[in-house]
């Protein structure tokens, strides 16, 4: 029996040379509208071609004036303006008339000339009259001011936020919706994400139904969902496939899909049974399979497939059968490689929280327990069966219990992480 320590080195091992493909991979380049674009990882720097704003233009719906015009105005001594030109958001930027308000919309161009903007309502009357639009001139009415105004007042300025040529998002940033819209807001159409690890899903097992009616003896598939899911939460581009219970069937599926797959993951037929399809399709080919000190999860396969006429070896993971040990197989084994490589934090959140029932693990493996947080932050342990998937997907954490610990009385620490974080 292996340690989990030294599996897990096996595995790094394992995956290295894949993550080093795929980080040197060319970049993909995918439209802002596209909804698989968020989360995707930023394979190279976006620069802004325009500054952004792209140009001064007004916070508030006011009047563009001089800040000069109006500096004698007090509350004692109201200053009145005639009204000039009107611009909305949209309109191009015209001419400020000097010694005139140009009604402003916000967003709109601020007229050049002008240097700051009163707000509406602080204007006397509050409210704009009856405007013409875009650069028709009212000459017919004032507009009076009670109090003078700042240089720059309610101006938002042309590149504050970005200027031009600067990056809105760096190489190795995760695309999230507000990356997305700066982009956006940039004009950009696409943007150049890193390569996806494309990951080969294979279920075994003869007894597996995708859904509906089940024949005798048969049962559903849970392992290729749940897989599918898992690994495509951590950024991979995933393929879900099911094999016959044949050593012949498996090895010519995956001869088949090996140039479009950076990684096979196969769940089952790595135990001790007289028809093992994972291991007596896959050991031929250099994987090998081993016991590891953990419950569940225990049998464990991984290797360098050398397949025929391939140009490279597929790296590949086997997991055992059971729906426990397939998900906590993932999680200590792939999980953290993928979520690194999509930008993520490798590994779930600790805890240490108390144990509140005594209890027993199998002394010589690391048994990773499905447990139920109580309302005073205490843990308890559900059952271990690896078949009870409904417990695991109802389960609040996964409580550590060392490896050498046999018996652990309520109270004892324990580490938890949670698995749907
Ligand atoms: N004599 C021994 N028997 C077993 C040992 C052992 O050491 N000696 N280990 C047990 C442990 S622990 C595990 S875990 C399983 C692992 O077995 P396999 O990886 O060979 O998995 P299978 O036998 O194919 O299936 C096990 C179990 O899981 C069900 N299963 C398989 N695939 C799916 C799926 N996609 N969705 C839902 N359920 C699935 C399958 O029907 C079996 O019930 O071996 C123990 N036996
Ligand atoms: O390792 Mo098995 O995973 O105990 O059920």
């Amino acid at each position: 029996m292996v340690s989990v320590e030294g599996y897990l080195a096996d595995v790094a091992d394992l995956l290295a040379p894949l993550i080093a493909r795929v980080r040197a991979a060319d970049p993909e380049l995918v439209a802002i509208g596209d909804p698989a674009l968020c989360g995707r990882v930023v394979a190279e720097p976006v620069r802004t071609r325009i500054p952004l704003p792209p140009f001064d233009n007004s916070q508030m719906d006011g009047y563009a004036v001089r800040a000069r015009d109006l500096a004698g105005a007090s509350a004692d001594h109201h200053v009145a303006l005639p009204i000039g030109v009107t611009i909305a958001a949209g309109d191009p930027p015209v001419r400020h008339v000097p010694g005139t308000a140009s009604p402003v919309m916000t967003g709109a161009a601020i007229p050049l000339g002008a240097d700051a903007v009163v707000p509406v309502e602080r204007t006397l009357p509050p409210a704009f009259p009856a405007l013409s639009r875009a650069g028709d001139r009212l000459v017919s009415s004032d507009i009076t001011f009670a109090a003078p105004i700042d240089l720059g007042t309610f101006v938002r300025r042309a590149a504050e936020d970005l200027p031009e040529g600067a990056a809105i998002v760096d190489a190795g940033a995760v695309l999230t919706p507000t990356r997305i819209g700066a982009l956006a807001s940039a004009g950009v159409a696409t943007a150049p994400v890193r390569r996806r690890v494309r990951v080969l899903i294979c279920t075994t097992g003869d007894e597996l139904v995708e859904s509906g009616a089940l024949p005798p003896g048969r049962i559903h598939d849970a392992n290729g969902p749940i897989l599918a899911a898992m690994l495509r939460a951590a950024g991979a581009d995933v393929r879900l496939l099911h094999s016959a219970d044949r050593a012949d069937a498996l090895r010519d599926l995956i001869a088949v899909e090996a140039p479009r797959t950076d990684l096979l993951v196969t769940s089952g037929g790595i135990s001790a049974g007289a028809y093992e399809v994972v291991r007596d399709a896959l050991a031929p080919l250099g994987a090998r399979f081993v016991g590891v000190a953990m419950q569940p999860g225990g049998p464990q396969g991984l290797g360098s497939l050398q397949l025929p006429r391939a140009d490279r070896p597929l790296p590949a993971l086997c997991f055992p059968g059971n729906p426990v040990s397939t998900v906590l197989s993932a999680s200590l084994f792939l999980l953290p490689a993928l979520r690194e490589l999509a930008g993520m934090p490798r590994e779930a959140s600790t805890r240490v929280r108390p144990l509140a029932t005594d209890t027993h693990s199998p002394e010589h493996k690391l048994q990773l327990r499905r447990g139920r947080i109580e309302a005073d932050g205490s843990v308890t342990p559900l059952p271990p069966g690896s078949h009870l998937l409904h417990d695991l997907a109802e389960a609040d954490v996964i409580a550590q219990i060392p490896a050498g610990v046999a018996f652990a009385p309520a109270g004892t620490p324990v580490t938890t992480w949670r698995l749907h974080a």
